[in-house]
C-alpha cells in the first residue's frame, strides 16, 4: 500500500558533508524524494540538491543550525514532516554492534564511541539531539556504518596485538558499511563472487566483499587506518606514534588534530585535503602531485592486497566522491593494477548509503 504520508529522513554525517534525503513509502519500500549535500561554513550553509535530471542545484542559506537549514527548504517543506529518522553513525563503540532504536542507553554508548571517529561521531550525535528536539514524535534510528563487516573472519578482524587487548575490543571493526552494503544491493543480480570496493570520498577505504559479504577491509578499529585519506593518513608505522609520545611535546589533543585533520592529502601537499582542487593544483605543484600519486599508490597497494583476501577479482568497484567522479585518478589507480591483473572487470556505482539508512530505519521503526 503506498502510504506516501511517512516522511523519513536519511542524515549522513560524513566528515567533509552532511547528506540527506527525504524519502516516503511506496509499496513497502522507502523511495526517495528529496535528497543533497549541504557545506557549512559558520551559518552560512551552502547545498547541492540533487534534481530528477541529475543536475545539482546550488543554493545558500543562513540558519543557526544544520536541520534548521535543510527545512527551510522549500522542497523539504512540500513533504510530509519525517516521523523516522535514521542517522549513519559511523561508530558504536566497544558494545553497539548493531543498527538500534535511540533511547538513553544507546546515546550513552554513541557518547563513550566519539573517542574511536573524533571527525564523525560528535557531529552526528549533535545532529541525533538537534532532530530529538525538533522532530520530538519521530523514532529516531542509528545505522552504524559497521554492520556489515560485523561477518568478517577471524583472519581479518583479529589485529596481530596481544590477546588482552582483543579482549578489550581492540579489533578490526571496519567502516563505510552502509555505502557497501548499497553497492551490493545495486549490482542485485549483477554481482559476481568476489569484488572489491573501493570507497573513495574524504574517507577511503577498500573491501574485499565475497557472496555478498564482507571478508576484509583497509580500515581498523577506528577509521583512521588503512588507505590514505583526505586528513588522515590511513596505515603508519606505530613506531612513530610512540617516538611522540615518548618526544612529550604533543598532547593527546595535539596528536589527534594532527592525525584526523592534519595529514593526508592535506599534510602532503600543504594546500588542500580536496583531491579536485589538488588535480587543478597538480600541474604546477609538485607535492599536490606527490599527494595524489602517493594517494593512488596507497589505493592500489589496498586493492592488490584485497584480491589476495579473494583469492582473485571478479569486479572492481569505484564509490564515493573521488571513485565516481575522479576519472584521471581512476585511470592513475588501474594503470598501477594493470601489470597484476589481465581484464579487470571495473564499474563506477555511487555510494547510495542514504537509501540504506532509510530501509533499515522503516524496518526498525515498524517493530
Ligand atoms: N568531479 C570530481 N573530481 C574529483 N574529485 C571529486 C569530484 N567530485 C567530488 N570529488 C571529491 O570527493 C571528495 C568528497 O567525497 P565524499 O564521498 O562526498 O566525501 P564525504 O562523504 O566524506 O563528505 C572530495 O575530495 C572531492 O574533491
Ligand atoms: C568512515 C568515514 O571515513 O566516512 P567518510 O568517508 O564519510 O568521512
Ligand atoms: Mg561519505
Amino acid at each position: 500500500m503506498p502510504d506516501r504520508n511517512i516522511g523519513i529522513l536519511a542524515l549522513n554525517a560524513g566528515s567533509s558533508s552532511l547528506k540527506f534525503g527525504l524519502y516516503t513509502v511506496d509499496g513497502t519500500e522507502p523511495v526517495e524524494r528529496v535528497s543533497g549535500s549541504m557545506t557549512s561554513d559558520g551559518d552560512q550553509r551552502v547545498f547541492l540538491l540533487d534534481s530528477p535530471r541529475g543536475r545539482l542545484q546550488r543554493r545558500a542559506v543562513r540558519a543557526d543550525s544544520a536541520l534548521q537549514a535543510i527545512f527551510l527548504l522549500g522542497e523539504m517543506r512540500e513533504l510530509p514532516p519525517p516521523s523516522v529518522i535514521g542517522h549513519r553513525i559511523v561508530h558504536g563503540g566497544i558494545s553497539l554492534h548493531q543498527h538500534a532504536r535511540v533511547d538513553d542507553s544507546v546515546l550513552r554508548q554513541l557518547d563513550a564511541a566519539s573517542v574511536f571517529a573524533p571527525l564523525h561521531v560528535p557531529p552526528a550525535l549533535r545532529l541525533l539531539v538537534d532532530a530529538m528536539a525538533t522532530f520530538p514524535d519521530a523514532t529516531q534510528i542509528a545505522c552504524l556504518d559497521t554492520v556489515f563487516h560485523n561477518g568478517m573472519p577471524d583472519v581479518s578482524r583479529v589485529l596481530p596485538l596481544p590477546a588482552a587487548l582483543r579482549n578489550g575490543g581492540v579489533e578490526r571493526v571496519g567502516f563505510h558499511g552502509l555505502s557497501c552494503e548499497s553497492v551490493v544491493r545495486q549490482l542485485g543480480r549483477d554481482c559476481p563472487s568476489r569484488i572489491v570496493i573501493a570507497h573513495l570520498g574524504s574517507g577511503c577505504s577498500v573491501t574485499a566483499v565475497r557472496d555478498g559479504c564482507s571478508v576484509d577491509t583497509s580500515m581498523g578499529l577506528t577509521p583512521a587506518g588503512g588507505v590514505m585519506m583526505a586528513t588522515r593518513p590511513g596505515d603508519i608505522d606505530p613506531g612513530i606514534l610512540l617516538y611522540l609520545l615518548r618526544e612529550g611535546r604533543y598532547s593527546i589533543a595535539a596528536l589527534e588534530d594532527m592525525f584526523e585533520r592534519q595529514s593526508g592529502l592535506s599534510g602532503v601537499s600543504g594546500t588542500s585535503a580536496d583531491a579536485r582542487e589538488l588535480l587543478a593544483q597538480s600541474a604546477t605543484q609538485p607535492m599536490a602531485a606527490l599527494a595524489l600519486a602517493q594517494f593512488t599508490r596507497s589505493v592500489a597497494r589496498h586493492i592488490a592486497g584485497m584480491i589476495v583476501a579473494l583469492g582473485g577479482i571478479d569486479l572492481l568497484v569505484f564509490t564515493g566522491g573521488i571513485g565516481e567522479h575522479a576519472l584521471t585518478l581512476r585511470a592513475d589507480i588501474l594503470n598501477q593494477l594493470a601489470p597484476l591483473v589481465c581484464d579487470l572487470a571495473v564499474r563506477v556505482v555511487p555510494a547510495r548509503e542514504n537509501d540504506c539508512i532509510a530501509q533499515h530505519a522503516w524496518k526498525l521503526a515498524r517493530h
